[in-house]
């Protein structure tokens, strides 16, 4: 892999002080060359694309104007903070970005002094910068100031309105930067963003407090101050249609500034530097910024993968048979087709209809499937709500954002046994984006809560299965079914659908002396282990456990009793995963076999490959014949 070669200004900069060194009117030149940059190295390695171009000018003019890293900078999301990390010292191994053992595509603290806090999951920068600016308070650190610069999509979430909260009266130095592009990665929704819409073009009022803040708010002492409150509050009475929402809850509000203008935006960031207290700077930008057709279609180049950075054509597998689908487009599918028939069918998707394909129910059935922003939480409990109007709710929620939304799964659905079906995409390692996105802990954390059923399709014909089942008259229970990201493994796909007995698994094959026994995809690595060892006359059962909760009993019972060795795998973390489960049952049930348990360990897995990451788990199909002889003693006797 080789350096991208960056422009004769950007390659000048190391670090931000040798930004600082250079003058004003210079500052365009490295917003070009570091626009430049960005490009050259996503269409040729990948990564998010269309957010980091629209800060570009707001990362030059952040780290021009503020002391970083004494000053401290919270990126929301982390997404569009590429310029950020070139500007701070990581430019020459920015082809490494997302790469196995390279960068993370996420600010980390691990990574550097100028990554102040880590993210990969939205809305929690507000509350990070308040934490770091209020242990400046009190640490008498005075000059300190601290800097959340969060999106309108991730403003829609409930976090930023509890730390906007907390912030208005806690008199801390904070500056929130609010990048509105009025995109989240699809088109950003909700009233918040109606509202965006409205103060941006309530523009005289705007401009007028703009001007009075620059003549007042840096008035020498607090009583100044105070008049300056009182004069700006008379005047927005005067002059704003409404009265702001952010200087309801105690900021200044400044803006909206374009974004996009370095000069305009190096000068407010000054002016504000020596305001105290807390203060959010609006500024207006483009997603894709400079790259046209990102500019075009966002939602596309939000993440485009390779491309070619001239004709912007994006590079695609070619196809000569006809290939698996993607786990989501089984599921975007096949809510459609389950809600032609059955009208009592909703569909549900914080913030990401594109990435579980609700997209496609969406566009064919707008008034039964809803985007309702990055809001996990009340997508869940939304949700309930409708169940208990007899709707049946597919809400799809990526199994790590499902975090988010722990309490309202067991408080709102589980505790009232209501029968909302969660389907979690992107269970287990998704890969490139590393910890912070891997579907590592749903597994665990749902099947200790009482009335859940949980479940994970080997293959798309499963998955169908598992959905037409959720909704069935006679399953209502609450019901999580898992899968990952990426494709399934049959291109004929669109198999009749027929009910699952919950809580019954499969016997892939019969064997001898060993158990494989697997949970979801992973099925698919231990059929072609078992191929593999076949060759080695080694023939070991292979069972699809296809529920976690609740276990098939009958079929643990078989299995207990005919093999004294089993392997247990799966795409989630081995503590308290389905491997734990099976061990709960084998001594519930005083069988004693030798038990080895493959899947993600305790500890965090970086980003890579979803290949490399399986094989350095040791859950892939080499791991599981690695396993699978290790327990045979086949390994042994080679040796
Ligand atoms: C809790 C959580 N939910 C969903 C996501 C997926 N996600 C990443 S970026 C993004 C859009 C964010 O929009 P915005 O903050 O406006 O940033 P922009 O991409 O427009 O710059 C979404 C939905 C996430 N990272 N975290
Ligand atoms: C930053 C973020 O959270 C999303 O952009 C995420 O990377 C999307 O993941 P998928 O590519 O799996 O949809
Ligand atoms: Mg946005």
């Amino acid at each position: 892999m080789e350096e991208i070669a960056a422009g004769p200004l950007l390659s000048l900069i190391d670090t931000p002080e040798d930004l600082r060194k250079l003058n004003k009117m210079q500052l365009q030149q490295v917003c070009n060359e570091l626009r430049q940059f960005i490009i050259d190295c996503v269409s040729v390695h990948g990564g998010h694309f269309g957010a980091s171009l629209g800060v570009v000018e707001l990362s030059v003019a952040l780290h021009y104007i503020y002391n970083t890293p004494d000053d401290q900078l919270v990126w929301d999301v982390g997404h569009q903070a590429y310029g950020h990390k070139i500007l701070t010292g990581r430019r020459k191994v920015f082809h490494t970005n997302r790469k196995y053992g390279g960068l993370s595509g996420f600010p980390k603290r691990s990574e550097s002094i100028y990554d102040t806090f880590g993210v990969g999951h939205s809305s929690t920068s507000i509350s990070a910068a308040l934490g770091m600016a209020i242990a400046s308070k009190y640490k008498g650190e005075n000059d300190r100031r601290h800097i959340a610069v969060i999106g309108d999509g991730a403003m829609t979430a409930g976090l930023p309105f509890e730390a906007l909260n907390h912030a208005g009266v806690s008199g801390a130095n904070l500056l929130v930067i609010l990048n509105d592009n009025n995109m989240s990665i699809d088109p950003n929704v909700g009233a918040l963003k109606e509202y965006l819409t409205d103060i941006t073009t309530s523009h005289s009022y705007n401009k007028f407090r703009d001007d009075v803040w620059k003549m007042l708010g840096m008035l020498p002492t607090k009583d100044f101050q105070k008049l300056a409150s009182k004069v700006e509050a008379g005047l927005k009475g005067v002059l704003s249609k409404s009265s702001n929402l952010f200087e309801a809850l105690g900021f200044r509000y400044f803006g909206p500034v374009d974004g996009h203008n370095i000069i305009k935006l190096t000068e407010t960031l000054k002016s504000l530097k020596d305001i105290p207290g807390p203060k959010i700077l609006h500024i207006k930008t483009v997603k894709g910024k400079g790259y046209d057709l990102a500019e075009k279609d966002q939602t596309l180049w939000h993440a485009p993968g390779t491309f070619d950075k001239i004709t912007g054509k994006i590079n695609k597998k070619i196809i000569t048979v006809p290939e698996p689908p993607k786990y989501q487009d089984v599921f975007g599918h096949t809510i459609l087709e389950l809600a032609q028939k059955n009208p009592a069918i909703m569909g549900i998707t914080p913030a990401m209809p594109s990435g579980c394909s609700l997209k496609i129910m969406m566009d064919a059935m707008p008034d039964r499937a809803i985007d309702v922003g990055i809001a996990e939480q009340h997508a869940v409990t939304l949700s309930a709500g409708l169940a208990t109007q007899g709707i049946r709710v597919f809400c799809n929620i990526y199994s790590s954002f499902m975090q988010r939304a722990y309490d309202m799964v067991i408080h709102d659905v589980a505790i009232q046994k209501l029968p909302v079906v969660f389907c979690l995409d992107r269970a287990g390692l998704v890969g490139d984006d590393g910890p912070t996105h891997h579907g590592a802990y749903d597994i665990a954390f749902m099947r200790c809560i009482p009335n859940l059923v949980v479940s994970a399709p080997m293959n798309e014909a499963e998955l169908r299965n598992l959905m037409y089942t959720a909704q069935l008259d006679e399953t209502k229970v609450p019901f999580v079914i898992r899968y990952p990201r990426g494709q399934g493994v049959m291109p004929e796909w669109r198999t009749p659908m027929q009910k699952i007995e919950i809580g019954t698994g499969r016997k892939i094959c019969d064997g001898q002396e060993i158990a494989i026994l697997t949970i979801g995809h992973p099925g698919n690595f231990a059929v072609a282990a078992c191929k593999e060892l076949a060759m080695e006359d080694i023939y070991p059962a292979h069972y699809d456990l296809r529920f976690v909760k609740p276990l098939d009993e009958a079929m643990m019972h078989e299995i207990a009793q005919r093999y004294n060795k089993i392997i247990t795998v799966e795409d989630g973390t081995v503590v308290g995963g389905m491997g734990s489960a099976v061990l709960e049952f084998l001594s519930q049930h005083d069988y004693a076999p030798e038990v080895k348990m493959l899947g993600i360990p305790d500890s965090l897995v970086e980003h890579g490959k979803p290949e490399e990451l399986h094989r350095e788990c040791g859950y892939d199909a080499r791991g599981i014949a690695e396993a699978v002889r290790e327990l045979t003693g086949v390994k042994e006797m080679a040796l």
